[in-house]
C-alpha cells in the first residue's frame, strides 16, 4: 500500500464533471507533479485532498487512514496536510511572524523559537518577521507561505502553482530550494502546475491530466520519451510526429530509416521524435548532389531566443517521397543553441540521433 492513494475519485459541479475517475498512488517522501491544461481539474483534486471539499464518490487514503469516502470525510484541520496556494494567500493584517505561526498554538512553549527556525529553514532573514506581507517581495511571500504550511508539521504538502507569480530566475531557484527543503524534511509533495518544464524537473512522478482524468502517470523520463499518445507528447514539449512503417527494429518514414524500440512489423504506425534528436550540419547546396541516402533541408525561419533558437527547416529531399510533399509544407521545428544556429536560407544536412518512440 502506498502512502497516499486515491481510488475512482469523482467530483461534479452541476453539469461539469471536474473529476471523473481519478486513481493515483504517491510514495512516502516522494514528489508528484500534476500537470494539465486550464480547467482540467487540478485544483479540484488538491481541494479534495486538503479536505476543503468532499468527493461525490471514490476514496482518499493517507498513511493507511481513510480521509474521504462515501458517507464521511475527515475535516481539513485534522488532516495534517499543508497547502501553499498560487498567490501565497497570506493574512495581510498579520505580521510575518504571526503568518508563519498561524497554525501553532499561541500558548505553546517555544512558539517564537519555532517561528524563527521555520523562517531560517525557508531562507528568510529574521529581520522581516515584524513586517507585514505587503512589505515583502513575491518570492519572500511565497517562502512565508511555505513556512506557514510547514509549521503544522504536515504529513503531505500540496503546492498549487506556487511559483507562477515569480519571474523566471527566481522561479527556478525557488523550485529547487523548495524541492530540497521538502526532501530533507521527508515530506511527500504534490505540485500542481501548467508548466511542463516545471513538472518534469520537480517531480519523481508526473501525472498528465485532461478532462478530469489522468491521461498518463509515470516518471518524467517515461512520459517525455514514451508518451502514450499525441496529447501527452505535445503537452510535455515539442514533438515531431510522423507516419511510418515498422520492420525489424526500424521505422521507414520521411526522415529515412530510424531505429525504434520495438521489432513489431506494422504499416500505418506513428512515431515520435523529440526535436533535440535531429542534428543539423551546415552544408553547401552543391554538397547535396550524388548523396541520395542523405537528408537535406533548408532553414526557412529562425527565431533567436538567446541560449536556444527556434529553427524551422523545410525538407529538400526524402527517402520516402510520398510523404515528402506533405512534410515540405510543414517545416520541422527544432530548437538549437543560439551560438551556432544556422541562418535563414542555409542548407543543412539532417541526421537523427537515438531511437524514435512508436505510439501504440
Ligand atoms: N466551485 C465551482 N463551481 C462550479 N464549477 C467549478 C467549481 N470549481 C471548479 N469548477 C469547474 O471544474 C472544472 C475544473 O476546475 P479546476 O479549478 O479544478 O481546474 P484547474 O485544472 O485547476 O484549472 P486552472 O489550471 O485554470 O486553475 C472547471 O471546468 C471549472 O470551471
Amino acid at each position: 500500500m502506498s502512502f497516499l492513494e486515491f481510488h475512482s475519485l469523482e467530483k461534479r459541479y452541476g453539469p461539469v464533471a471536474a473529476l471523473s475517475g481519478v486513481d493515483l498512488a504517491v510514495e512516502a517522501g516522494s514528489r508528484t507533479a500534476i500537470v494539465g491544461p486550464s480547467g482540467c481539474g487540478k485544483t479540484t483534486l488538491l481541494r479534495l485532498i486538503a479536505g476543503f471539499e468532499a468527493p461525490d464518490s471514490g476514496r482518499i487514503e493517507l498513511d493507511g487512514e481513510v480521509l474521504a469516502q462515501e458517507g464521511g470525510s475527515v475535516p481539513a484541520h485534522q488532516r495534517s496536510i499543508g497547502l501553499v496556494a498560487q498567490d501565497g494567500a497570506l493574512f495581510p493584517h498579520l505580521t510575518i511572524a504571526d503568518n508563519i505561526g498561524f497554525g501553532i498554538n499561541r500558548h505553546e512553549a517555544g512558539r517564537d523559537a519555532r517561528i524563527t527556525e521555520l523562517a531560517y529553514i525557508v531562507g528568510l532573514d529574521k529581520a522581516i518577521l515584524k513586517r507585514r506581507p505587503h512589505e515583502l517581495s513575491g518570492g519572500q511571500q511565497q517562502r512565508v507561505a511555505l513556512a506557514r504550511a510547514m509549521a503544522v508539521k504536515p504529513r503531505l504538502m500540496l503546492l498549487d502553482e506556487p511559483f507562477s507569480a515569480l519571474d523566471t530566475g527566481l522561479r527556478v531557484s525557488m523550485r529547487k530550494a523548495v524541492a530540497e527543503l521538502l526532501e530533507a524534511a521527508g515530506i511527500a509533495t504534490i505540485l500542481v502546475t501548467h508548466d511542463q518544464a516545471e513538472a518534469l524537473s520537480f517531480a519523481d512522478q508526473v501525472a498528465v491530466m485532461r478532462d478530469g482524468k489522468f491521461s498518463q502517470v509515470g516518471t518524467p523520463r517515461e512520459l517525455y520519451l514514451r508518451p502514450k499518445n499525441r496529447m501527452v507528447a505535445e503537452f510535455l514539449g515539442d514533438a515531431i510526429i510522423l507516419p511510418a512503417s515498422l520492420r525489424d527494429g526500424f521505422a521507414q518514414c520521411t526522415l529515412g530509416q530510424i531505429a525504434v524500440e520495438t521489432r513489431e512489423a506494422r504499416d500505418n504506425a506513428r512515431i515520435m521524435l523529440r526535436p533535440e534528436q535531429l542534428l543539423l550540419k551546415r552544408t553547401a547546396r552543391e554538397g547535396m548532389s550524388g548523396t541520395p541516402d542523405m537528408l537535406f533541408g533548408e532553414v526557412v525561419e529562425l527565431e533567436f531566443g538567446g541560449p536556444t533558437c527556434m529553427v524551422a527547416v523545410r525538407l529538400l529531399n526524402s527517402p520516402d517521397p510520398p510523404d515528402a510533399a506533405a512534410i515540405a509544407n510543414t517545416p520541422l521545428i527544432l530548437r538549437k543553441p543560439g551560438m551556432d544556429a544556422p541562418t535563414v536560407g542555409e542548407i543543412v544536412r539532417i541526421s537523427v540521433s537515438g531511437k524514435a518512440h512508436v505510439f501504440a
